[in-house]
């Protein structure tokens, strides 16, 4: 029973198919009129269907009073057609009387809009097809079209008259002038055209050709000999039917083939065409009916019209059959469907980035080959897919009369690259953030613990309680922010991580010392950074303390102190007896003043990691330094992978706060990992952004730490400085004397190839240091190593940071290979692998042999054939081939880690405990 009701009702699809429109097309009418449906297999109750046949009928009057109104302009175009397509005068007559006939207007009107939709919802194509398919998917459909006139029609319905509109409608100017033409071959029919180009026309081929006549209304005599089927194919489509008529009409046909493709090339099959082709945007067959009406001429044709519906409705599928009858009288009217062509082109769209062709054209709600149209006219040839850039897009839209708003994403996972610009009004002045570098003893720590107490002792009771990487101290009313890490680590490593946090560069050299090592390597770090370099000359109450040498030593690396004519801030202090520590935090403040530090406090807080790690009781704990905005309690949050909502925030003097200011060192908790120091930190409005963001950077963390080397490199040298990408090559020079580096930095500063220089940015005699590495991954540079090498350890960090040693012996080598990198002719063929390390441990003299070197293998292989260096603190003391290599009294080809072996070496016998002996091999490289 459920089955049979089911069977009974009329589903959105059936209703669809029943008119030849789609499921969509009737549920968004539906939708119009307030009808609720879910989908195509939606049941319609009967009140939907005539609420939509009522919108339908709606349509029809309105589309016919628009049509009434320019009926006189459409005269005059089919008056002016039909005068250019008559070249006999018969044809001329008959056109002038179309033009005079009312029903001529919709002729004009055609090419623009409404077509007839009842008598051919479907695409022309498909009409076509359908009339085809009418004629040869058999009886059912060939014998709606014979037994037409006897159909239930209702009278005044739209399709009735349809037929005959469409023809005259749908001809454009060049159609009908080709009826004209076709006209005279067809004789009688000619006549019955102009009189009513329609009306009469069908009339009378009607009379001679029931099912046909309607559809055929120009080739009426070749019609009238025709076959049925075969008419109502002609008249559906013009050279489809011409061929499907030399098809199946040649052995019967009795017209000239030429008339027939006159026929159906000009006269009726080309507005068919025409018709049909204009039916598949928009539909309004009704609307001329209407037209026929309100001229009174329409009903004449209506008999052959109604037929020509008729013919159309058996066209349409056979299901639609079943379905007409199914759903009853009103229903088989349905057919009549129109769809007005409405011009929904939207006025502005919003692009959010580059689209495809046909991403564009839906937005713009035009037809892909539309748009390839107009990109043909911009010279760009295209397909659906083509990606177009946003000049493209902008510069299409406009063309179409539509306007673009950009409205490109910010790329929010790389949060630290994005820069936020304030207001000058929003900014406040913030303190400034400080951190202390120097050469070993020279007293860093000594001053910052000098300078802590001073602050502790001066405010808080109770004393330091809290160490978080970071501390403020007040001076007349003004803060100021340490970066409690002595030493290079904070400053490099943040560096080296892209995080720029210090404001002023403290450089303490101790009095009695004076410019070391690591104090030039403290001043190209500060360089490097473009951070101002404060000058604190410690320990002067020491005796043999001497300020002056120390300002001359510092002069020759452009640290000129004020009083003899430059711009570096000198203070003379002794952490130790804390002497001239107020007057070093004013200068501090000086230093400060000049650069106008400013932040923004009113939005939401960006830092950067300075510690983190994993507290037993509260999970990580995080320092952060706040740069920019406020953090306050409960604030949601992104550091670097990790994200988290602030739980409670201490600040450093171990008190909670609520809230932080720009320059702020806090510790806080409530993350779920524990980021890294120099990670950027930045809040968001809700913790799931602030996840998703997180989670999205750690894959492309991951990604980039599989991906490409993005470092400089020799070996890619060439391809940067081509890119654009490197104007200066960044160098860092080590040797083993001052002499060879000083020679090497003028050689090398020399060079200068493709508008590329070679910039030294740090150099100094002694063995590559891990610190080196820092530099030169924080600055992008390479190293140099003359007769000195890495050790193991400090070759991992270099490998793990991706930095490009080269090592060299002869300092024409270095300057040939620098050169030849930058011209990009840089070959090498062989790249040196390390294979193994031993250290002697202990040596003996044979007589003959020379000396042994009784070695452990501390790292790798040691094998018989490998090359070797010896090493002496980290300096080359010899390079050359291995003589004999034994386990015991025995050969060996190779002897591996943790095992003893002896150890000699070709031409050399100067073995000394703890040198270590590298073995390397020299591999081809591929490039
Ligand atoms: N006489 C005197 N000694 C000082 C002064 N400042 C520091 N010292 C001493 O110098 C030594 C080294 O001081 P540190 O503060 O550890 O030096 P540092 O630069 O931090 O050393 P590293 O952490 O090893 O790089 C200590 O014994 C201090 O007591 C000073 O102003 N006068």
């Amino acid at each position: 029973m459920d089955k049979q009701d089911n069977k009974d009702k009329l589903r959105v699809y059936e209703y669809a198919k029943s008119l030849n429109m789609s499921s969509k097309e009737i549920i968004t009418i539906l939708k119009r009129l307030g009808i609720g449906v879910n989908n195509h297999m939606s049941v319609m109750e009967n009140d939907a269907v005539s609420s939509v046949e009522k919108f339908f009928h709606d349509i029809k009057s309105n589309a016919a009073v628009k049509r009434a109104a320019t009926e006189n302009a459409a005269k005059q175009a089919a008056a002016t057609a039909a005068s250019a397509a008559a070249a006999a005068a018969k044809a001329q007559a008959a056109a002038q009387q179309a033009a005079n006939a009312p029903v001529a207007a919709p002729i004009a009107e055609q090419p623009k809009v409404s077509q007839p939709v009842a008598a051919a919802p479907r695409p022309a194509v498909s009409s076509a097809t359908s009339s085809t398919s009418s004629s040869s998917q058999g009886g059912q459909l060939r014998s709606n079209s014979q037994s037409t006139p006897a159909r239930p029609y209702t009278p005044g319905q739209g399709s009735t008259s349809r037929p005959s509109q469409p023809y005259n409608n749908n001809r454009p100017a060049g159609a009908s002038s080709g009826q004209g033409q076709s006209r005279p071959s067809t004789g009688s029919s000619s006549s019955a055209r102009p009189s009513g180009s329609s009306t009469g026309g069908y009339n009378s081929s009607s009379s001679q050709r029931p099912a046909s006549s309607g559809q055929r209304p120009t080739s009426s005599s070749g019609q009238g000999q025709r076959p049925q089927g075969q008419s109502a194919g002609t008249g559906t489509t013009g050279a489809v039917n011409t061929n499907r008529n030399q098809g199946t009409d040649n052995s019967r046909r009795t017209f000239d083939p030429s008339t027939n493709r006159s026929s159906g090339q000009s006269s009726a099959p080309p507005q068919r065409f025409n018709e049909t082709r204009a039916t598949k945007p928009t539909v309004a067959p009704p609307s001329i009916n209407e037209d026929l009406d309100s001229n009174g001429v329409a009903k004449k044709a209506k008999p052959p019209t109604k037929r020509f519906d008729d013919n159309r409705g058996g066209t349409n599928k056979g299901g639609q059959n079943r379905s007409n009858s199914r759903y009853g009288k009103g229903r088989n009217q349905a057919p009549v469907v129109y769809k007005e062509k409405v011009d929904n082109t939207p006025k502005k769209i919003i692009v959010r980035g580059e689209m495809t062709v046909g991403e564009l054209s839906k937005s713009l709600h035009k037809d892909v080959s539309e748009v390839i149209k107009k990109l043909l006219h911009l010279g760009v040839m295209a397909n659906i897919n083509q990606e177009l850039d946003l000049e493209t897009i902008q510069l299409l839209a406009t063309d179409f009369g539509v306007e673009v708003e950009m409205k490109i994403p910010v790329d929010e996972d790389n949060f630290e690259l994005i820069l936020e610009t304030d207001e000058d009004g929003d900014l406040s002045e913030r303190p400034p953030v400080v951190t202390i570098m120097g050469h070993v003893d020279h007293g860093k720590t000594t001053l910052l613990d000098a300078i802590r107490q001073t602050s502790v002792t001066e405010g808080e009771a109770g004393g330091i309680t809290q160490h978080i990487g970071a501390y403020q101290t007040e001076v007349h009313g003004k803060k100021i922010t340490f970066l409690d890490t002595p030493g290079h680590e904070a400053f490099t490593t943040m560096r080296a991580r892209g995080a720029k946090v210090t404001d002023i560069t403290i450089l303490v050299v101790a009095a009695d010392d004076g410019v070391m090592p690591q104090t030039v390597e403290a001043i190209n770090h500060a360089k490097a950074a473009n951070v101002p370099i404060l000058i604190a000359i410690n320990k002067i109450d020491k005796p043999g303390a001497n300020i002056d040498r120390i300002k001359q030593e510092l002069t020759e690396y452009a640290l000129v102190p004020e009083e003899w004519g430059g711009d570096t801030v000198y203070v003379e202090v002794s952490a130790k007896q804390r002497l001239g520590l107020e007057h070093l935090l004013e200068m501090i403040l000086l230093v400060a003043e000049v650069q106008e530090l400013k932040a923004n406090p009113n939005k939401r807080a960006r830092g950067t990691v300075i510690e983190a790690q994993l507290d037993k009781g509260k999970g990580p704990v995080v320092h952060v330094l706040i740069q920019n905005g406020t953090l306050r309690v409960g604030d949601s949050f992104v550091a670097g992978v990790c994200f988290g909502r602030v739980r409670a925030m201490v600040n450093d003097k171990g008190k909670k706060i609520k809230e932080a200011g720009p320059s702020t060192p806090v510790e806080i908790t409530g993350l779920n990992e524990v980021p890294q120091a120099g990670d950027p930190f930045l809040c968001y409005e809700d913790e799931r952004k602030a996840r998703n963001i997180a989670e999205r950077r750690a894959i492309t963390l991951r990604q980039s730490e599989i991906g490409a080397n993005t470092r400089v490199t020799l070996d890619d040298l060439y391809k940067q400085i081509k890119e654009g990408e490197m104007k200066d090559l960044y160098v860092i020079i080590k040797g083993d004397v001052q002499g060879s580096v000083e020679a090497l930095k003028g050689s090398l500063e020399k060079i200068e190839v493709e508008g590329a220089r070679v910039k030294i940015i740090h150099m100094g005699a002694g063995a590559i240091t891990e610190s080196d590495i820092i530099l030169a991954s924080a600055s992008n540079a390479i190293i140099i190593g003359f007769n000195v090498r890495p050790d193991a350890a400090v070759q991992a960090t270099a490998d793990q940071e991706k930095v490009d040693i080269r090592l060299h012996r002869v300092i024409y080598s270095v300057i040939e290979e620098i050169e030849a990198a930058m011209k990009g002719l840089l070959d090498p063929i062989f790249k040196e692998v390390v294979i193994g390390h031993a250290e002697v441990r202990s040596t003996f003299k044979v007589t003959k042999v020379g000396t042994i070197a009784g070695c452990m293998v501390t790292q790798g292989k040691i094998t018989r054939s490998a090359e070797v260096r010896l090493i002496r603190g980290g300096i080359v003391v010899f390079e050359g081939k291995i003589d004999s290599l034994k386990r015991y009294k025995d050969d060996a080809k190779e002897v591996a880690q943790g095992y003893e072996c002896g150890i000699t070496l070709e031409r050399f016998n100067d073995f000394k405990d703890g040198d270590i002996i590298e073995a390397f091999v020299m591999e081809t490289v591929e490039r």
